[in-house]
């Protein structure tokens, strides 16, 4: 093992707040070539060990703790004591985390739990489907949608709050909303501030503004949040005061688990709803610009659809599971641009052996995603979109470790299945109706990681509408 503590000063928490990745993703690459497999860095106290071998990170995981934890998110939880509003999933540690994740995870995490929510999504779809055709229309060419990260966080944020607030706040509409508009500012102040307030040591929150910057920045989140749920909670009342039936998806039923105190629910739905919006965009971005520039993998994804889904119908969230080609699609995106690229694990139990080195208890170790699912002897040919690498057609399939964009285990992505559904439902009726090209003008677009994975420039496509196959109906 390498190490590199010294005067070495790289960006780099162990605590790895999921948006606030700072070992760059292409630099992971660059250590890996030039430290190995497993190194130290340090930043002032803050120790963490780098894994970027797979056979290291499954070894790792695989003694994941009961509790695991991926390590102090000590700012969120700061915003929280000061407001007095309950942890969540990203927030909460330990046994409390546990009976959290435990009610979190009902009607959620099951892929059967997912498709109950294949119509809600289904009717964003549609919304964004038709604001792509106005972006269009208005264009110079006539097919072209610029911006597209900003029209994905719409689609998206539009799409994680039908599911957790059960209502519409208006990200598709022509005009945003006021308070939705004001919502999306706070989301994107307090991202911003977030990084200022983890490096910036305690003492300057009284001479520098951004601490207050931050703290507004949830502030502003939670009075929308609270305001969205609160309405839920008045209907739900309103039920049950005339002795109706209390039917709802995933906010109803929070509210209506004994286990939840409504500052519970403000708690958690605050932060899944945080977590589900740039990731799935960005993921949904990367892979219309690899699309666009694979008329290849373009058509078999066009023949993979249209297989399964003849006429102008809707896709069902079960239809899409006879879809091979979509999922693969979506696997091949995130194996290139793990929207999340790095994750960690702090160790907290016992003391702990990896790779044959012995870590006392309170390591935290870096878990170099980026890296591994770059590795050619795992991936050959890396930087190529490969769709088909993921198929299931008899061929060896890829270690389940060298690609893990959800993370691991009991700790993973509670929101895993709903990103898949709404990236499956979205992906396959664009591909339905228009075949999607690059835009000239925008040359090849390379990564940044700052909130996850993202461009380094506007990216704009043209959406090019297909001609009605002669079998359809
Ligand atoms: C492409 C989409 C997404 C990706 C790649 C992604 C990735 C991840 C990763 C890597 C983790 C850390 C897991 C671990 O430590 O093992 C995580 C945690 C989490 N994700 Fe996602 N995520 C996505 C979408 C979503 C969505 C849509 C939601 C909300 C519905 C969500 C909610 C969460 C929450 C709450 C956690 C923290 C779980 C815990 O600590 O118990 N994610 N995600």
């Amino acid at each position: 093992m390498q190490f590199i503590s010294k005067s070495t000063r790289y960006f780099f928490t162990s605590t790895c707040s999921l948006f606030f990745t700072t070992c760059f993703s292409s630099l992971q690459l660059y250590k890996k070539q030039v430290y190995g497999p497993m190194y130290k860095v340090n930043v002032g106290n803050l120790q963490s060990i780098c894994i970027n071998r797979v056979d290291l990170l499954e070894e790792l995981l695989r003694k994941d703790e009961k509790f695991p934890s991926r390590g102090h998110m000590d700012v969120w939880r700061e915003h929280r004591d000061m407001k007095g509003i309950s942890y969540g999933p990203f927030t909460e540690e330990g046994e409390k985390w546990y009976k959290l994740r435990t009610v979190l995870n009902k009607r959620m995490l099951h892929p059967k739990d997912s498709v109950q929510y294949g119509d809600v999504v289904n009717a964003v779809v549609t919304d964004f489907i038709k604001r792509i055709y106005s972006l269009r229309e208005m264009s110079p060419t006539g097919d072209l949608v610029s911006n597209m990260t900003s029209e994905l966080y719409r689609f998206s944020l539009e799409g994680i709050s039908s599911i957790l607030f059960e209502t519409r706040i208006g990200c598709l509409e022509k005009e945003i909303p006021a308070e939705t508009q004001d919502f999306i500012n706070s989301i994107a102040q307090m991202f911003t501030y977030n990084k200022h307030v983890v490096f910036l040591p305690n003492w300057t929150r009284n001479y520098l503004p951004f601490w207050q910057w931050y703290i507004n920045g949830w502030d502003g989140i939670f009075k929308f949040a609270r305001k969205m749920i609160d309405m839920k909670m008045e209907a739900i009342q309103k039920r049950v005061d005339a002795n109706q039936e209390v039917a709802g998806e995933y906010l109803t039923y929070l509210l209506s688990n004994v286990k939840m105190s409504s500052k519970d629910v403000y708690g958690s739905i605050s932060e899944l709803l945080l977590a589900g919006v740039d990731t799935t965009s960005n993921t949904m971005l990367w892979a219309l610009y690899l699309l666009s520039r694979d008329p290849e993998a373009q058509e078999a994804l066009y023949q993979d659809v249209t297989r399964v889904l003849k006429g102008d119908r809707i896709p069902t969230a079960q239809e899409v599971n006879s879809m091979p080609y979509l999922k693969a699609v979506i696997k091949e995106t995130l194996r290139m641009y793990p929207v999340v690229p790095m994750n960690s694990r702090l160790i907290s139990e016992s003391d702990i052996v990896i790779g044959g080195h012995f870590f006392p208890k309170e390591t935290s170790f870096g878990l170099c995603h980026f890296a591994m699912s770059h590795d050619e002897k795992i991936f050959p040919e890396p930087r190529k979109f490969k769709p088909d690498r993921w198929l299931r057609d008899g061929r060896t399939r890829p270690n389940p470790f060298g690609s893990i964009p959800f993370g691991f285990g009991v700790r993973g992505c509670v929101g895993r299945r709903i990103a898949e559904l709404e990236m499956h439902l979205v992906l396959a009726r664009l591909i339905k109706l228009f075949e999607i090209r690059p835009d000239p003008t925008v040359g090849e677009v390379q990564s940044l990681t700052r909130a996850g994975i993202v461009p380094d420039r506007q990216v704009n496509l043209h959406f090019v509408e297909r001609k009605k196959a002669s079998s359809d109906p």
